[in-house]
């Protein structure tokens, strides 16, 4: 059969970068590879299963459209994965989820009761389980369970609400800061032995800050070390969805089965759970019997468990009986260093002035950072030269020439600092250390970072080629003094006014 030329695939992987850039990444060109073109039909080889799933489900149109442009032909894409060599190769990564957050409507509870079959004999009611009594095995992760184990063709469709695990969320392309070392370090050990590591592990923090990165680098990491793991992946949106309709449906039997009958179970948002009584109460016995039998349960939520409003205690106390980490905001660094790994991973070469830029003006979460290097992507698009301040500028929404009219520049913190501290700018520029100079360079940073949008690279390259870190030291002195040092806010002060009248901001 034909295979697809190599230099065709390397056109290919231009005209995708041409006209999708967003979807584009690093291992498109490391690890596809063109395979048979034959009946219309291209294949294109993957180096693992998730990757082909996230191509097949999220990438097919762009890579049929790349295809169909090389060959001038009505070609299809279609993305294969060289089977393991086992009778059961495809993991079960039941990704199920709903796409927005919306409160659920549960139905009338008694409704629900009126519906509900009685609660399996090993789902004890009372909070009877003592985690200490029963010392968790090891989980057998290499337990091929043979699919037809599940529910026959034609039964509830728990795959409708269909979300993928993203190549992109694996530990490798994870920062790892003060910000989340714990719950980085906990899911490793997870990944590494699952069930025996945190039972469960509880990652809780606010929005954009790799939460959900954390619970797919998990599955993913346990998928590459034994594809055969059947690993159940959902939103708590679409575990409460599922079991509505279940009862609905009479098919609660299913239900259960699916959910109890898993070796990893990661539930992302299990915050929603809140004030939803009878999801609360079907969660509670999911979690005993998986517990009981030694598989790992790993959750993701927006607080930790005692502040999720209207959560069973008996569900609280579980939620804490392993790990409770939290993530919270990245630093400078981290952000600076998440900055760069996003966009090497889009093939994208920033200058590190727009690094720091970037990791400044985008300070919440890495989602932030995230949606900036998108935008100076389609920005570098649109202009079609290499990015640059004025273009990073742009694509942050502010004007491409940081000073304008009416805007403090450098220009005029220098003329104020010099001639209140009767110094020269080329003391403020040298590398000269003394005192007198040391503090009106300080102040003078300090005043850059209060009135203008310049970068702390662009400060510190200004006031004779400092790092960043320079500006960061001279900006804490300087805040320090003006806690500290009583005659020293006037002086600040005198020199803001100063400023202002050359501007034009007070006359
Ligand atoms: N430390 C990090 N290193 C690399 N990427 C990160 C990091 N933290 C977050 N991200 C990225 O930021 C984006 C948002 O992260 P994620 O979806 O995991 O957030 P979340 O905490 O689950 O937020 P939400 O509660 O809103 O769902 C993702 O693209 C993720 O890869």
């Amino acid at each position: 059969m034909p295979q697809f030329d190599t230099t065709q695939w390397q056109k290919v992987l231009e005209v995708l970068k041409e006209r999708h850039a967003p979807i584009c990444r690093q291992w498109f060109y490391d690890d596809l590879s063109p395979g048979q073109l034959n009946n219309g039909l291209l294949e294109i080889h993957t180096a693992t299963p998730v990757q082909q799933n996230y191509l097949q489900k999220r990438c097919l149109e762009p890579f049929t459209e790349a295809a169909q442009a090389v060959t001038g032909q009505l070609v299809a894409a279609r993305f294969v994965c060289e089977p393991v060599s086992t009778e059961d190769s495809s993991p079960s990564v039941d990704a199920s989820s709903s796409n927005g957050h919306a409160p659920l409507v549960e139905p009338e509870l008694a409704d629900l009761e009126a519906n509900l079959p009685p609660t399996p004999p090993n789902s004890t009611e009372q909070d009877a389980f003592t985690p200490a009594a029963s010392k968790p095995e090891p989980i057998q992760l290499n337990k091929s369970r043979s699919h037809d184990a599940r529910p026959a063709t034609g039964s509830f469709d728990f795959d409708n609400e269909s979300m993928v695990l993203s190549p992109d969320n694996s530990f490798d392309h994870f920062i790892s800061g003060p910000n989340n070392q714990l719950a980085y370090a906990a899911a490793v050990a997870v990944a590494n032995q699952p069930g025996t590591a945190y039972n469960p592990l509880f990652i809780h923090g606010g929005v954009g800050l790799g939460k959900t990165h954390l619970l797919q680098a998990i599955c993913q990491s346990i998928l590459t070390k034994n594809p055969h793991t059947q690993i159940l992946y959902v939103s708590c949106d679409a575990f409460m969805n599922q079991f509505i309709a279940c009862v609905q449906a009479g098919k609660m039997d299913e239900f259960r089965h699916h959910y109890r009958h898993v070796d990893l179970l990661v539930i992302d948002d299990i915050h929603f759970l809140a004030n939803r009584e009878r999801s609360q109460e079907e969660f509670f016995h999911t979690f005993n019997e998986l517990y009981q039998s030694n598989r790992q349960i790993v959750l993701s939520s927006d607080a930790p468990p005692h502040e999720i409003p209207h959560l069973e205690d008996r569900l609280v106390s579980r939620f804490q009986w392993g790990l409770v980490a939290t993530v919270s905001k990245p630093s400078f660094e981290t952000r600076v260093a998440i900055v760069k790994a996003k966009a090497k991973m889009r093939g994208f070469e920033l200058p590190d002035a727009v690094v720091e830029l970037v990791a400044q003006r985008r300070e919440s979460n890495a989602r932030e950072l995230e949606g900036a290097i998108k935008a100076l992507q389609a920005q570098q698009m649109i202009q079609k030269r290499p990015v640059d301040l004025a273009m990073a500028r742009q694509a942050l929404g502010e004007p491409a020439v940081a000073p304008q009219a009416n805007q403090t520049t450098l220009q005029h913190i220098v003329d104020a600092v010099t001639r209140y501290y009767n110094v020269k700018l080329s003391d403020l520029q040298s590398r000269r250390r003394f005192k007198s100079i040391v503090e009106p360079r300080q102040i003078c940073m300090y005043l850059a970072r209060e009135r203008t949008r310049f970068s702390l690279e662009e400060i510190g390259g200004f006031f004779g080629g400092r790092d960043h870190t320079t500006v960061m030291h001279s900006v804490d002195v300087v805040e320090n003094r003006l806690q500290n040092e009583a005659g020293f806010p006037p002086q600040i002060k005198q020199l803001l006014e100063e400023i202002d009248r050359a501007t034009g901001a007070v006359t």
